[in-house]
């Protein structure tokens, strides 16, 4: 039975919505700034925001008209500065729970809105026609898009031309995944769901995107139409990526996150990159140094497999690749062995087993690039009492007005540290 009742906003919660409490449990208003009064109706455990009171002097107008609505941002309505400090604390709060050094994390790099080249959207085909947007918060409902205001330029002008594609091909009231890559060469479209493709479709498909300028439709994995090939730059080196490949999300704060590895193994003769994708890292690290690509994804490694020799005259130094399953089957300290520097970028699940061996290891130095604070600290957690020193943690906020955050994390050994292999 739902009920209606006021309550004060302590603090904002990890996923940035007001955290509150009833009785001695704590409950979660989207929505809500710490010190405002909101009415609410609590249904079961969640809580759906009526109305506030006293509204927070951070409160704002969001920009875009659904937001509220749909799932995509959840904290429109905080004045920037304020946003970004909370994003900021994220790392704080983290870092102190595992008893890390809070004064190794530097100032925050924020991105700016309009600026996402990868979008995850989901779309339904309706009698009115194709829907397509970002589900609801916590519903399966599709929110059609009029407008937004985190994807890139190209790819919010390429909506109505996708939604004409689609429509060309999807059964009607199946919810199908929609990934859009901003390429160089134009938008690459990958769309899966629980449908099979027929003959009839797949030529309507091929005819439709021919009439758009996206480069490539894949549909369920098998690639429909390629138009030109996708192309995306790590620094100097094009990759082609494979469909719906990920990429970091936008452009500029890659090159941040980039130059922050870089730098840092600028030392390092071999370097072993974990959980390396398609070599977004990769490739700018082999303009100094020979690099082992670790990777569960077979496409994204011929992908890069293909970057590299087609770049033959840029001087790279020699790149191997290895498929591997790194959650299952981490590098052990002994295969880590040839290497000096190691950079890893896993899920948000982070690279437990795996730091468990770089910690055991004779390895220098460490990158380590997340999306999760939790997972990172924990991870940084067991490099430190290994006997690395944390030299510096970059947040970066290439997510504006949600909850995720990135960071990078450089770390090196200390000279004096004896390594603990027996305690590890
Ligand atoms: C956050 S992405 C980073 C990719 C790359 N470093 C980049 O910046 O583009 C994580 C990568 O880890 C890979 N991955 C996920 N689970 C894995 C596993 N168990 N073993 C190896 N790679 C995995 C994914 O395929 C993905 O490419």
């Amino acid at each position: 039975m739902s009920r209606t009742v006021t309550l004060q906003i302590g603090h904002l919660g990890a996923r940035g919505d007001g955290v509150s409490s009833l009785g001695d449990a704590p409950v979660f208003v989207p929505f809500t700034l710490p010190g405002e009064e909101a009415t609410i109706v609590m249904d079961g455990r969640s809580a759906s925001l009526l109305s506030i009171s006293d509204p927070s002097a951070d409160r704002v107008e969001p920009v875009c008209p659904h937001f509220g609505t749909c799932g995509g941002c959840a904290l429109q309505h905080m004045a920037l500065p304020a946003y970004r400090a909370w994003k900021a604390s994220l790392f704080e709060k983290a870092f102190a729970s595992r008893n890390l050094d809070t004064s190794a994390i530097k100032p925050a790099q924020f991105c700016e809105p309009h600026t996402r080249r990868r979008a995850v959207f989901s779309a339904i085909r309706t009698d009115a026609g194709v829907q397509l947007g970002f589900l609801q918060a916590g519903s399966n409902r599709v929110v059609d898009l009029r407008e937004c205001h985190v994807i890139s330029p190209a790819i919010d002008a390429g909506r109505p031309k996708l939604k004409a594609l689609t429509a060309a091909f999807l059964p009607p009231a199946k919810t199908v995944h929609v990934t859009v890559n901003e390429t160089v060469s134009g938008l690459d479209i990958a769309v899966d769901g629980k449908f099979t493709l027929g003959e009839g479709a797949k030529r309507r498909a091929a005819d439709a995107l021919s009439a758009t300028n996206f480069v490539r439709l894949t549909v369920n994995g098998e690639i429909v139409l390629e138009l030109k090939r996708p192309l995306v730059k790590f620094g100097d080196i094009a990759v082609s990526p494979p469909p719906g490949a990920f990429l970091q999300a936008v452009p500029a704060m890659e090159e941040s996150m980039a130059a922050l590895v870089c730098d840092h193994m600028a030392k390092s003769k071999r370097v072993a990159d974990l959980y390396a994708g398609c070599g977004t890292f990769a490739v700018r690290i082999a303009k100094a140094s020979t690099v082992h690509v670790v990777e569960a994804d077979g496409a994204a490694l011929r992908s890069l497999d293909r970057g590299v020799r087609d770049a033959g005259g840029f001087g790279l130094r020699q790149v191997t690749t290895e498929k591997r399953d790194l959650a299952r089957r981490p590098l052990t300290a002994q295969e880590l062995k040839p290497f000096d520097g190691v950079v890893f970028d896993p899920p948000r699940a982070g690279a437990e087993a795996q730091t468990r061996e770089i910690a055991a290891s004779t390895v220098q130095r460490v990158a380590a690039v997340s999306c999760n604070p939790e997972t990172l600290a924990r991870d940084l957690r067991i490099l430190v009492d290994a006997g690395f020193r944390l030299r510096s943690v970059t947040p970066i906020d290439q997510f504006i007005w949600t909850p995720h955050l990135e960071a990078v994390a450089l770390l090196d050994r200390l000279k004096s540290a004896k390594r603990h292999w027996s305690d590890l």
